[in-house]
């Protein structure tokens, strides 16, 4: 049997001894599998108490059975839960008893999911939110990934296509008449004005790009600067608990450290680097270089010294804080001395507290531009840009080449629909099908 047709189960909830354990399945022996472990088919969608096991055998659990025939069902097969309790023999008896079917196995990362897009339960770019709402961290990632889940981007995308495909039949049309030697002006013009219509859309959406999929990724923040400046006091600060060690002794810090930050609803990873110098170390040396390529590579440096002499040292796209530590340290402090030219200032006492607010705001306000105005985007992923992008460029074809012939324009046309069909995942994608469900999680 082909594995596309083979029964599948996983476990849909997290990681083991939880107090309640979900075991999906789906397929077409989902039906048999319930009748023999529960010793009944429960009544469709109906929480049904039942002793699992096998006939003959001990039972293996206490546990409630749901049972949704195909098509109305999460993958559009027939599909059956197992709600028991979440131990980890439990489950290995459970599944154990599952393998025992015949052509049933464990499913792959993303399966359930693939199942329901290949059933048409959700196009590309559904499933495309479905995996980011489960891998949300922040409550703005969350909000987008359900905008994406509710299929805003694959709206858009359909009524586009079905009015390419409109301006499409128009041009045919016109096609048509002209070999009658007609003149197809009255066909063509609607249908150019028409695509020019839903260029401005795509573009408006594509206007919005970039924003959204930074919020996927998050914004890299780098503490960066010489040994002993406080680098690893400050990230204790900013992560409101000891990740890194602080030390006297220069060169403590030698791997980049990462934390995860949820600042105002942004998702904003800090990273802590070894002090930048000259050094005999070789491991000293390893940990400088990774600092320097971790913060030529971020979207922000917050470059620390304990002076205002301490010279930079780095170089990159990203723009630079310099922040002067240990503030407390000085019994008068001079009077608002000229830093570099252009460069953001702050102040703080790492160790103390004092300006880490302050700090903390303008980061939270770096990161609202950063971001921009994200509740209205519509793109997530790199995948979707390049296809609306083609899209918008077969258009602006399709109005450029008129002039030179009508079949030209049909041509892009077709490409245009072409290129949105592949962003809800209707042609030709068993590639990227493979690429995509491989990031999701087992069991969804
Ligand atoms: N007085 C004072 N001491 C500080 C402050 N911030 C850090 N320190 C001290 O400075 C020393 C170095 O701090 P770290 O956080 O380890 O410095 P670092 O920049 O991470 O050092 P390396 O990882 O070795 O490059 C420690 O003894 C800290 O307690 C501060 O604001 N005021
Ligand atoms: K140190
Ligand atoms: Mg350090």
């Amino acid at each position: 049997m082909h594995p596309r047709d083979q029964t599948i189960f996983a476990l849909s909830s997290g990681r083991p001894p939880s107090a309640i354990a979900l075991v999906r399945v789906s397929g077409s022996q989902a039906g048999k599998i319930v009748t023999a472990l529960a010793g009944k088919l429960p009544s469709p969608r109906m929480a049904t108490r039942a002793l699992l096991g096998n006939v003959g055998q001990r039972p293996i659990d206490d546990a409630v059975v749901l049972w949704f025939p195909g098509p109305a069902s999460a993958t559009g097969e027939d599909v059956a839960e197992f709600h028991v309790h979440g131990g980890r023999a439990v489950l290995a008896a459970l599944f154990a008893a599952l393998s025992e079917f015949e052509d049933v196995r464990p499913a792959e990362p993303g399966e359930f999911t693939r199942r329901a897009f290949e059933n048409g339960k959700l196009d590309l770019t559904e499933a495309e939110g479905l995996d980011d709402l489960i891998h949300a961290d922040t409550d703005r990632q969350r909000r987008q990934a359900l905008r994406q889940l509710k299929g805003l981007l694959g709206d858009r995308a359909r009524d586009w296509r079905a009015r390419i495909i409109e301006a499409s039949a128009l041009i045919e049309a016109g096609i048509d008449f002209s070999d009658e030697g007609d003149v197809p002006a009255e066909l063509i013009a609607p249908a150019l004005a028409k695509v020019k219509a839903l260029l401005v859309e795509i573009e408006e959406v594509l206007a919005g790009q970039g924003r959204s999929e930074r919020l996927r990724d998050g914004l890299v923040v780098a503490i960066a600067g010489p040994p002993n400046v406080g680098k690893s006091t400050l990230m204790n600060q900013l992560a409101r608990r000891e990740v890194a060690i602080v030390s006297p002794h220069a060169g403590t810090t030698r791997d980049v450290i990462e934390v995860q930050l949820d600042l105002d609803g942004y998702p904003v990873t800090v990273i802590d680097t070894a002090g930048i110098r000259e050094t005999d170390d070789p491991v000293e040396q390893e940990g400088v270089r990774r600092a320097r390529a971790r913060a030529a590579d971020a979207d922000l440096v917050l470059w620390l010294a304990d002076s205002l002499q301490a010279a930079f040292d780095h170089d990159g796209p990203a723009p630079i804080w310099r922040v002067r530590n240990k503030i407390d340290l000085e019994a008068a402090r001079p009077l608002a001395e000229a830093g570099a030219p252009g460069l953001r200032s702050f102040e703080i006492s790492a160790s103390r507290g004092d300006g880490v607010p302050e700090l903390i705001a303008a980061l939270v306000d770096f990161a609202q531009r950063y971001f921009g105005g994200t509740e209205g985007g519509l793109i997530s992923r790199t995948r979707q840009r390049k296809l609306l992008e083609e899209t918008a460029t077969s258009l602006r074809r399709s109005v450029a080449v008129v002039r030179q012939g009508e079949e030209l324009a049909a041509e892009e046309l077709r490409l245009a629909a072409r290129s949105l069909g592949r962003l809800l995942g209707r042609v030709d994608v068993e590639d990227i099908l493979d690429v995509i469900f491989r990031e999701f999680c087992v069991g969804k």
